[in-house]
């Protein structure tokens, strides 16, 4: 059932329907009941039923509006007593099927109340409360409802037109009729009265017109603002509109008008500006207990994200989740590297031992990326410490198998156990040396603390760090077959924070097992559960108790999983619709895959979703894995797949088992042994043809995460200020209130919004 606005002009409605209530009531002269009847016939209702289903529709829609703004919990705890109001001159049957019809509708704690005693219980209240005496408005039909008046005014101008006239403007202009009708009720009707109620009087329609056109195409130019509104009143005026600009999100996502929509299919309109961008706030979570000051991740995918994107995407204020198309040792390895980086007090350092020779410290350096190693008498920490070297004593050190004690400092400044981060910050900056190892009170070795990371502390002060440490936060994704709890296991003891279960299609009994699992086995541990496009995949995973989900199926640049599963859903829908859902369970969600610019990512926040994972977007920067090519044009580039691509599976690197694929249990076995995800799948289809879900190519250098994810924070706070919005979660809160609004892109209007009939575009995006 549709009601109000929804209906279109031209329609046929039911209208003066409650009327039909008590057949024996008079029905008032200008009231025509035959078209509401012949409606009624043939929609098989009887008059209670179709009452009841207008009643559900004011009920359904009242509470929404409560939910969204007090909240479903506030609105579902409340007593809400409902007040019907019904015409002052009813007979008894009338209200008496307004009641019925109102119960039907499901509607509970409810009253009669006639119109003109609410009105004037509404009036006393307010003047002489709880001193309502008497009915004040006699129920005369006087005051009777708009759509009286409308059919009067009908009348009214049948009678100056005369029927013919009428009748064929009617049936010529059957969309403006009506809405000319209700819009132009002031104009011809000089010191009229409609049913006793005095109609202002004002120039007439036809005069208003020719005096507008005349000024417009005349030569003086001065316009006759007797016509106009007083420019002081815009706003006043604005506010009599039934509805904002644009339309809600509700009204942008209904599937049944516009199918599933991306990101490119729509925009959002401009608010007011009242601020600066750069005080807009990103902050948002990203698991139910985990809070990002940035709200960017890096795809698990091993063109993507290794400890260095890791690490970058951390000191940025973002995650990266390291991916698992490799070995569990070098997966837990590339966690731990996340995990040791720009500690405050490194409370693991790599310790050498005096006979380690000086090859071997500069093979440490090349492979930890950092060669500041303390020396201690028996090599490991909690021995005491003899000396430091650096790499500028490895450097140009002649005999590579001279052992470390040859060149290493040992004019150490150390500090005690025990000191504040702010104290041992302190005694580094004041001794001018690259570390300073923290030692007990018999000189051996308990924590180290480095001058770079001091100077990374204060470059950036976004980072994501597990709270109460210094140590930046971690992310790993890994599958659901049963060798994947082992991988988890040496994952956790590495250090992980967050795991991610990747899979494209997170709704299975292996998935759902395996969250049960590990929220059993690693209750610290957060789990993000995907990816899932439909409420009820959110569902499912949301029972089994997950703390977050990745949302996107065929979505990812390099992705072909809707064109060859023909399973998957537009991006923007499914963002829309598993948000949604997963709001009311404060279950975070990433939008995952599809984003190709800064707007994508404020189309995808707008939607409910808390944070975004590139792909594509970050496989070319400096911190992804694999070195840069020259392309053909001579332009950069780093190769980029799909983990789903055949190149992916078959890229055994990291050793897979030599047991062939040659029956299935064999296969299975093989999947289980596996030493990497790509592997696990390429085994785990035996004899059968591998099919591919994602392509592999390359992508365009972007330089380094460094640069890059500045100008997306920066790009999305100016959108936001343009909005009018002032953080993450102030955008969803203004979307989900309908305070921001939306409009639909045409393919015009996407050809508008980008660059037209230029030459020789160069498309910077910063600097
Ligand atoms: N977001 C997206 O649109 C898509 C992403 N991808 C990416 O490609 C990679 C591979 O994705 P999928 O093929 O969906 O991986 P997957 O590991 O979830 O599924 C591969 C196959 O293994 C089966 N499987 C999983 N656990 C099992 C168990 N315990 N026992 C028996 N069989 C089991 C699955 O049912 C499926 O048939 C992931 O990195 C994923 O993120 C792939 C396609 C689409
Ligand atoms: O259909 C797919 N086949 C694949 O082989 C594949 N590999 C990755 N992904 C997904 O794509 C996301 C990254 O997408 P973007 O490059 O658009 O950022 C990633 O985060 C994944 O969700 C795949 N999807
Ligand atoms: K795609």
């Amino acid at each position: 059932m549709r009601w109000g606005y929804l209906i279109l002009l031209e329609e046929g409605r039911l209208r003066c329907l409650k009327l039909l209530l008590d057949p024996d009531q008079a029905v008032p002269s200008y009231a025509s009941l035959p078209a509401t009847q012949r409606i009624l016939s043939a929609s098989g209702k009887t008059v209670g039923m179709a009452v009841a289903d207008l009643l559900r529709a004011i009920h359904g829609h009242a509470k929404e509006i409560m939910c969204r703004r007090y909240g479903d919990h506030f609105v579902n705890t409340t007593r809400i007593k409902l007040v019907c109001t019904v015409p002052a001159v009813w007979s008894d049957t009338a209200k008496n099927a307004t009641f019925k019809a109102a119960e039907a509708a499901g509607m509970k704690d409810i009253v009669l109340v006639s119109e003109p005693e609410a009105g004037a219980l509404c009036t006393l209240q307010a003047i002489q409360p709880n001193h309502l005496k008497e009915e004040v408005a006699q129920g005369d039909g006087a005051f009777c409802g708009a759509a009286f008046l409308n059919a009067r005014f009908e009348n009214l101008i049948e009678t100056k037109l005369g029927p013919a006239k009428f009748q064929h403007i009617q049936a010529s202009k059957p969309k403006t009729w009506l809405m000319a009708l209700n819009i132009n009720m002031i104009g011809t009707i000089d010191h009229q009265e409609v049913d006793g109620v005095k109609l202002k009087s004002q120039a007439k329609p036809q005069e208003t017109s020719s005096t507008t056109t005349s000024n417009m195409n005349g030569t003086n130019g001065s316009i006759d603002d007797e016509h106009f509104e007083d420019s002081s009143r815009a706003l006043e005026l604005l506010s009599s509109y039934p509805a904002k600009d644009g339309i809600s999100v509700h009204e942008l996502m209904d599937e049944t008008r516009m199918g599933g929509l991306t990101y490119n299919d729509f925009l959002l309109l401009p608010g007011h500006i009242g601020f600066p961008a750069s005080i807009v706030d990103l902050t948002s979570k990203l698991t139910k207990k985990i809070t990002l000051k940035t709200p960017f991740t890096s795809s698990p995918m091993d063109t993507v994200t290794e400890s260095n994107m890791a690490i970058h995407m951390a000191l940025l204020g973002g995650v990266g989740v390291v991916h698992h198309n490799c070995s569990v040792e070098e997966q837990s390895e590339m966690i731990r590297k996340v995990k040791r980086f720009e500690n405050g007090f490194i409370t693991d350092p790599i310790v050498i031992s005096p006979s380690t020779t000086v090859a071997e410290a500069r093979a440490l350096k090349d492979h930890w990326g950092f060669g500041g190693f303390p020396v201690t008498e028996d090599g490991t920490l909690r021995s005491k410490l003899i000396g430091i070297v650096t790499p500028r004593d490895t450097q140009f050190h002649s005999n590579p198998d001279s052992p470390v004690t040859e060149i290493m400092s040992t004019d150490l400044v150390t500090a005690r156990e025990g000191v504040t981060l702010t104290e041992a910050n302190d005694i580094l900056s004041k001794s001018k040396k690259g570390k300073l190892p923290l030692v007990d009170a018999q000189g051996n070795l308990v924590s180290l603390l480095s001058r770079s990371d001091l100077m990374k502390n204060l470059h950036y002060p976004l980072a994501s760090k597990v709270p109460g440490t210094k140590q930046l936060l971690s992310a790993a994704a890994i599958g659901t077959r049963e060798n994947d709890k082992e991988r988890l296991t040496a994952l956790v003891e590495a250090g992980l924070d967050i795991v991610i279960l990747d899979s494209s299609q997170g709704n299975s009994i292996y998935q759902l097992e395996m969250v049960k699992w590990i929220k059993k086995t690693f209750t610290k541990l957060e789990v993000i559960g995907g990816n899932v496009v439909t409420r009820d995949q959110a569902a499912s995973l949301i029972a089994a108790g997950v703390d977050g989900l990745r949302i996107g199926m065929g979505a990812g640049s390099a992705c072909i999983t809707q064109e060859v599963m023909a399973v998957g859903r537009p991006q923007a829908t499914a963002v829309f619709k598993v948000c949604e859902f997963a709001a009311k369970f404060g279950v975070p969600c990433i939008a995952d895959g599809g984003i190709q610019n800064v707007g994508h990512i404020v189309k995808a926040i707008a939607l409910g979703a808390s944070t975004v994972m590139m792909g594509g977007l970050l496989a070319a920067c400096t911190e992804s894995p694999g070195a840069y090519v020259v392309g053909p044009d001579g332009q950069l580039r780093k190769s980029y797949r799909g983990m789903g691509s055949i190149d992916a599976m078959e890229d055994r690197k990291a050793s897979g088992p030599s047991t062939g694929k040659s029956t299935n249990s064999a296969a299975l076995k093989a999947a289980n042994n596996a030493k990497n995800a790509g592997t696990a799948r390429y085994f785990s289809e035996g004899d059968k043809v591998l099919v591919a879900q994602g392509v592999s190519g390359s992508v365009l250098d972007r330089g380094s995460i460094t640069k890059f994810v500045p100008y997306l924070m920066a790009g999305v706070q100016h959108s936001l200020q343009d909005i009018g919005i002032k953080s993450v979660m102030g955008l969803q809160t203004g979307v989900r209130d309908g305070e921001v609004r939306f409009e639909f892109r045409t393919a015009s209007a996407q050809a508008e919004g980008g660059i037209q009939g230029m030459l020789g575009v160069e498309t910077k995006l910063y600097s």
